[in-house]
């Protein structure tokens, strides 16, 4: 597993170093990891030896990062400049360093092949402040490589302000900082380097893909169509059988056991996978092991009740799309959900996840733009419920408060339809006995590779998506030892 930490649970695991710390001899391992880094993005944009790098150092101890990494650089042949954004309260030490080893102070990033974000890190708060504005403003397409963290970027919640820096490549220490996950995109590549910082326990967890693929359910040999999970899909209209098809089909794709379908879409469904078991009424469906509720289904007054029967069945449930609706809209329901014992995870995206959480009177609504974690944390807390909040970075947390979350590492799957096909996979999981957090990420985690095995570069429809759900599978199942 992947961890991420809160900059307050890094610092204390920073201070448990002692004299490391304090004798500076981590920062000097971090500067290492800054100008191997460094040198490394300059390899691969036309070399090392020649190029300018201008650092753009702030007033705590990120830019003493960059200033001791200069050393490491001149003796590569790498022309170091500094522009010091907060000079009178610069890192004396380093920038004393920093000048012995034959660096220069400038005032712009003017000619720079390569630029270091060293204006804040950890310590940062609310977006860049002038003059580190202006100077970064002027960097046009300037590769940057980011020390600790794109500066900027608040280090717990991920909010990227504006202004704020974007950079290519990003080197942090021992931990990863939340923000590497919940502002993935800000961050470009990320190297952690291991700088000799003892690991706490994480904020957040996120499994790598050979993780997914090993705990990824196949059939065993005493295994029949029953054994390994029914799932049963109530989604889509007649009007609307978009949904229904692309849920079922993802379903099915994602693990062998069967795949029913309840609802009036039933024609449409069986002509495009025959392998469906089809219903029209809930009463007529037969035994599932986890229901997925909601894509396409309507919010009238049938929608509530057939929402109210499957939260009183004894199996998994998955709330996704037209029934988180209706769930905001049914205090009852909610009532129904809190009670529950059996696992629920509920898939919103953002809008769904406001109207539910103000629905509710959850203080979920309020953070939903300040603080994401926190948010899904809350509303999931108070729904008692796992609640996976959709995004570039989907977060999937318990009422507990346990968290996972995985970053999608594009976003080809921002298409309508997408979420069907999310709540088909996340649901075949469910019926496979997955716990809903792990199913969740898991599934979040195959519809990305999906998404970008679809895409290879070009815009994709959700359509392209649930039939990628197969051969992303098959490569991800090749990381099983
Ligand atoms: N501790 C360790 O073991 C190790 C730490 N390491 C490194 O230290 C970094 C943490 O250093 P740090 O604590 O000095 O804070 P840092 O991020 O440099 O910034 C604080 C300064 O920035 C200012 N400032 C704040 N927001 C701002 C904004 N938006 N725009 C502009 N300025 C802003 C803020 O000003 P203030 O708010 O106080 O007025 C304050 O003066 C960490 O990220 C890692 O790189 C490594 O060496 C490994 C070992
Ligand atoms: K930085």
């Amino acid at each position: 597993m992947i961890g991420f930490h809160t900059a307050d649970a890094i610092r204390d695991a920073e201070r448990a170093t002692g004299h490391l710390l304090t004798d500076g001899v981590l920062m000097a391992r971090a500067a290492h990891a800054v100008a191997h880094v460094v040198a490394a993005e300059l390899a691969v944009r036309g070399g090392v030896y020649g190029a300018t790098v201008v650092l753009v150092v702030g007033a705590g101890d990120n830019g003493g990062d960059a200033l001791y990494a200069a050393r490491h650089l001149r003796r590569r042949g790498v022309r170091v400049r500094a522009v010091l954004t907060a000079p009178d309260r610069v890192h004396a030490a380093a920038l004393a360093d920093f000048r012995a080893a034959g660096g220069t102070l400038v005032d712009t990033v003017d000619g720079a092949d390569l630029v270091v974000d060293a204006i804040v890190g950890l310590g940062g708060r609310g977006p860049l402040r002038e003059p580190a504005a202006s100077i970064m403003a002027a960097l046009g397409d300037t590769p940057v490589v980011a020390v600790d963290l794109p500066s900027g970027i608040d280090p717990d919640t991920g909010i990227v302000h504006d202004p704020s820096v974007h950079a290519d490549a990003t080197v942090t220490f021992s931990l990863r900082r939340l923000a590497h996950l919940l502002a993935a995109s800000s961050c470009g590549a990320i190297t952690v380097a291991d700088i000799g910082i003892p690991v706490p326990t994480p904020a957040v967890e996120s499994p790598t893909d050979a993780e997914v693929a090993a705990r990824w359910p196949l059939p065993g040999p005493r295994d029949d169509k029953y054994t390994q999970g029914v799932v049963g899909v109530i989604a889509g209209s007649t009007a609307y059988p978009g949904a229904a098809i692309l849920a079922t089909t993802a379903a099915i794709a994602a693990t062998s056991g069967m795949t029913r379908y309840v609802g009036p879409a039933a024609p449409q469904v069986v002509a495009h996978r025959p392998e469906t078991v089809a219903v029209t009424d809930l009463a007529a469906a037969g035994r599932v092991q986890a229901w997925v509720i909601g894509p396409g289904y309507g919010t009238g007054r049938d929608s509530a009740d057939l929402l109210r029967q499957v939260l009183a069945d004894d199996v998994a449930v998955l709330i996704d799309a037209d029934a988180l609706t209706v769930l905001a809209a049914n205090d009852d329901l909610r009532a129904d959900l809190r009670a529950r014992e059996r696992p629920t995870l509920l898939t919103p995206h953002a809008g769904e996840f406001a109207r539910l959480a103000t629905a509710a009177g959850s203080a979920a609504a309020g953070l939903l733009e300040t603080d994401r974690l926190a948010a899904v944390r809350v509303l999931a807390a108070d729904l008692n419920a796992t609640v996976l909040l959709k995004g570039r970075t989907t977060l999937v947390v318990d009422a507990d408060g346990t968290a996972w979350g995985t970053d999608a590492e594009s976003s080809w799957a921002a298409t309508a339809g997408s979420g069907d096909v999310l709540s088909g996979i996340a649901g075949a999981l469910l019926a496979a006995d997955i716990e809903p957090r792990v199913a969740g990420t898991m599934a979040a985690r195959l519809h990305a590779r999906a998404a970008a095995t679809a895409s290879g570069g070009a815009p994709i429809g959700a359509s392209d998506l649930a039939a990628a759900v197969a051969p992303a599978l098959r490569a991800l199942l090749h990381l099983r030892q």
